[in-house]
């Protein structure tokens, strides 16, 4: 049983509380109030699986843990407001690094106007961080991956690849000697959700989204099987940062479409809105790409297929899978 195979094992057949508007199956819970819906949504990160301390200082762990939260916030299309914390510490982690990875959290947590309001502290042999993170979206206003129809014109916020390429170099030394290798460690330790964007794109009158946490490859098939409709990228098209042409063919194209951790987003969006979407990623300083549309076919709803060095191919799931067994 993989992760998702597990999480479908578990997924409830109905929600006893109507108020419920969107539970297991999107990047976060949509909970109806009398002003407005609740986004509500939890990541864990552990110990030598989504950090180490040779890629990520301390307060690059409670920086990285938050923002990738945050992400989730922003595709359901919404604001976060506030957060939990809870975190297992083992023996060996000093006060000092504790400090620092609350600090890595505030910092981000300041710049979005959000408030610390509980958590959890216990001991253990793994630091594992627990985030809960809880936003708002106008009413019946979020984003689902499920929007998806056809004719429309599938974008990707940023350029994707970054983080892993920066994962690389933190783990295997920077082998390139080009000049702009900060550039991806810094979008490996300190990803920048997209809120911003998303909080202007609410003239827009449909959008999936989802973040991009396990790679393009992992989440075009969620958008795709969500929706039940095809989606059909050109490779060529998705972007990346030009030295990321200073590594292999092979890393790159595994970076770009399975490395993760980019916290970018991929949505989609009716062609007739293309112009006002170009518009408010302009007006949020934004980078936006087209790389692909929407399509309705019986025979290959709910999959991704990918124009990619003059072949057409299916892309399957292919990014960061927990529970591989
Ligand atoms: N153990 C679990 N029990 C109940 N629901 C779960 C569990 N794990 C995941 N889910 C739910 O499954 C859905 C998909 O979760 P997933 O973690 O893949 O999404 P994500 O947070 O967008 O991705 P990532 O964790 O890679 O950032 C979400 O609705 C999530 O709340
Ligand atoms: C030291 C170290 N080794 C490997 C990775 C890569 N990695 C770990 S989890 C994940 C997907 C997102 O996780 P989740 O699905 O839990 O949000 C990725 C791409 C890393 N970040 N640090
Ligand atoms: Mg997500
Ligand atoms: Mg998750
Ligand atoms: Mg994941």
């Amino acid at each position: 049983m993989d992760e998702f195979q597990f999480i479908q094992s578990v997924t409830p057949k109905f929600y006893r509380q109507p108020n419920v508007m969107k539970g297991i199956g999107d990047d976060a819970a949509i909970i109806r109030n009398q002003h407005e819906d609740t986004i509500l949504t939890v990541d864990t990160m552990v110990d030598m699986i989504h950090f180490s301390l040779k890629t990520t200082k301390p307060y690059h762990v409670g920086y990285r843990a938050l923002a990738a939260n945050i992400s989730d916030i922003a595709a359901m299309g919404g604001k976060p407001t506030s957060f939990l914390v809870s975190i297992v510490i083992p023996d060996d982690w000093q006060d000092q690094q504790l400090n620092e990875i609350y600090q890595g959290m505030k910092d981000l947590a300041k710049n979005f106007q959000m408030d610390l309001i509980g958590g959890d502290t216990v001991s253990g042999k793994q630091l594992t961080l627990t985030i809960t993170v809880i936003g708002s979206v106008p009413q019946g206003r979020a984003r689902y991956r499920s929007q998806a129809k056809q004719g429309d014109i599938v974008f990707v916020t940023g350029t994707l690849g970054d983080s892993a390429c920066g994962l690389h170099i933190l783990l295997h030394g920077n082998e390139n000697e080009h000049d702009n290798y900060e550039y991806f460690i810094k979008r490996h330790q300190m990803p920048m959700p997209r809120v911003d964007f998303v909080q202007a794109c609410q003239g827009i009158t449909r959008m999936a989204l989802n973040d991009i946490s396990d790679g393009i490859a992992n989440e075009a098939n969620e958008i795709a099987l969500a929706s039940n409709q095809l989606i059909e990228l050109d490779y060529n098209k998705i972007p990346c940062q030009s030295d990321l042409y200073h590594f292999s063919e092979a890393d790159r194209s595994k970076w770009i479409l399975s490395g993760g951790e980019d916290f970018e987003l991929i949505g989609t969006i009716p062609a007739n809105e293309w112009d006002i979407l170009r518009k408010v990623a302009k007006e949020t300083n934004t980078k936006i790409s087209q790389i692909g549309v929407v399509k309705n076919n019986p025979e290959k709803n709910g999959s991704v297929w990918i124009y990619q060095h003059d072949r057409y191919a299916k892309l399957n799931k292919s990014g960061y899978t927990h529970l591989s067994r």
